[in-house]
């Protein structure tokens, strides 16, 4: 699949309405995928990385490592097989940069391999600020010097380990440092660090390759940095934020799912969400099934109160599952409000819904009261974003009628194969133009 030009437009046609069932698999975890693509370039040595979600945010990444010297090739549809021998510390493509929040991800393993970075700015998904403060924070107390000029300059003559205090807990800054202070000499301390499950599995993956890390999975990590770092095997972890949005998808569809191999350690503030839609899924061994007879009855605080779902850094509720929790919402007896706290601009969107016939009131930028259940009409709509953009497909999936999603290429930045792969469930989603 070749990276897409930014004006090729997809759009999926959406019969709603239709129920499935059986089995999915989730794909690897996309926030786990990049960074661990990007800190393949840490060693001289051969990486083999395997359950690689395929999507558009990997195949861009995998452009700009080779772009700097990185032989990149993929040797079966999820397998890649990454040698930076050699790396050069080339510009960087401004454009691809610019559609995928994840380019900044190279400045860390750049910094520790070659001295120096030029990095335009990064992009990703238009959601809010995209501040990129705490990632200098980090990486200046390791000793890097930034400049800005059209584009972000880096450069460090030495690495050395410090005792560093992140202003929040950034997910891409955090793995940024740690990639840093792998490389560093001597022993760094991340406080106030992120501890997503991508942030961990980045993590192991370093210390597969030789790298010495305490505190994985908790807001403080040490890292005895220095050490020679060799090849490596690993399989990323599944993606748990496409396991929300499959029982996302359930819950509106009424369908019956069984997600093979969900991850189910890393679920439970995901369940506890649903839960308080009256949504209960049942782990069995290291699957999850969604049985279709939900309740969907949305469960006051005690007293009688509205309850809220609101998203926090790890280990509380993901904000990349918000909008699916806020489409869920919509067809659940009763009142929740739903409250994202870490993105300024994630909860536009719903006044799609609204067109839809939700009935949703957006309180402010970060704070909307659900009220449901609402029937859905079918409609025309544009996907914003990734997740915005699955939101609507669970919404189209579950009005009657056809619906149509337009720049669906959002979608596919995030969730490999999606149509196919729900279509293999009972799903009736025509992909515009049809793939190669
Ligand atoms: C490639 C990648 O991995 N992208 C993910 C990564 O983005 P990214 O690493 O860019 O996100 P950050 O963790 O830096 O921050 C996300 C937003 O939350 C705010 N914030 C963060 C921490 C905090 O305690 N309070 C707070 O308000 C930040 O100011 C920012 O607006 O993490 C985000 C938050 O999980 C996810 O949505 C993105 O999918
Ligand atoms: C916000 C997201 O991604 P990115 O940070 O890559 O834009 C997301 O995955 O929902």
């Amino acid at each position: 699949m070749a990276v897409s030009h930014p004006k090729e437009r997809i759009e999926y046609i959406v019969e709603g309405g239709r129920r499935l069932s059986g089995t999915i698999s989730p794909s690897g975890n996309k926030n786990a995928a990049l960074p661990i693509v990007a800190a393949a370039l840490l060693t001289e040595h051969p990486v083999i990385l395997t359950n690689v979600p395929r999507i558009r945010d990997v195949e861009a990444l995998v452009t700009l490592i080779r772009s700097v010297g990185a032989e990149a090739e993929w040797t079966d549809r999820n397998a890649l097989r990454i040698h930076a021998r050699e790396l050069r510390p080339a510009a960087l493509d401004p454009d691809l940069c610019s559609r995928i929040r994840a380019s900044i991800l190279l400045a860390g393993p750049m910094l520790a391999r070659c001295g120096q970075i030029t990095l335009p700015p990064p992009g990703g998904d238009v959601i809010g600020r995209r501040r990129i403060d705490t990632h200098f924070l980090a990486l200046r107390q390791l000793g890097a010097e930034i400049e800005l000029n059209d584009a972000y300059v880096l450069t460090a003559r030495n690495l050395v380990g410090a005792d560093v205090f992140l202003d929040e807990p950034s997910v891409t800054g955090t793995e940024n440092a740690l990639c840093a202070a792998v490389a560093a000499r001597g022993t760094t301390v991340l406080r106030n660090c992120a501890s997503e499950p991508h942030v961990q599995d980045l993590a192991h993956f370093l210390i597969a390759m030789g790298a010495e890390i305490e505190g994985i999975g908790t807001n403080c990590m040490t890292i005895h940095g220095g050490h020679s770092l060799g090849a490596v095997e690993h399989r990323i972890g599944p993606d748990h934020i496409e396991v929300g949005s499959l029982i996302g998808l359930a819950a509106v569809t009424r369908s019956d799912l069984r997600i093979a191999g969900a991850g189910v350690e890393h679920l439970r503030s995901t369940l506890m969400g649903f839960e308080r839609l009256g949504i209960r899924c049942i782990t069995e061994g290291g699957d999850l099934l969604i049985p279709a007879n939900q309740e969907m009855r949305i469960v006051p605080d005690f007293g009688g109160h509205v309850p809220k779902i609101e998203d926090q850094p790890w280990p509380a509720f993901p904000a990349d599952t918000m909008s699916i929790a806020i489409v869920t919402a919509t067809q659940c007896d009763g009142m929740v409000l739903m409250f994202e706290k870490m993105f300024e601009s994630r909860m536009f969107f719903v006044d799609k819904l609204i067109a839809m016939g939700a009935r949703i009131v957006l309180c402010d930028p970060h704070r909307a009261v659900v009220s449901g259940p609402a029937k859905l009409r079918a409609a025309r709509m544009e996907s914003p974003d990734i997740r915005a953009g699955m939101a609507m497909l669970i919404a189209a999936m579950g009005a009657e009628g056809t619906s149509i999603i337009n720049n669906a290429q959002q979608i596919e930045r995030g969730y490999e194969r999606i149509d196919e792969r729900l279509n293999a469930l009972g799903a009736r989603i025509t992909r515009n133009p049809p793939r190669d």
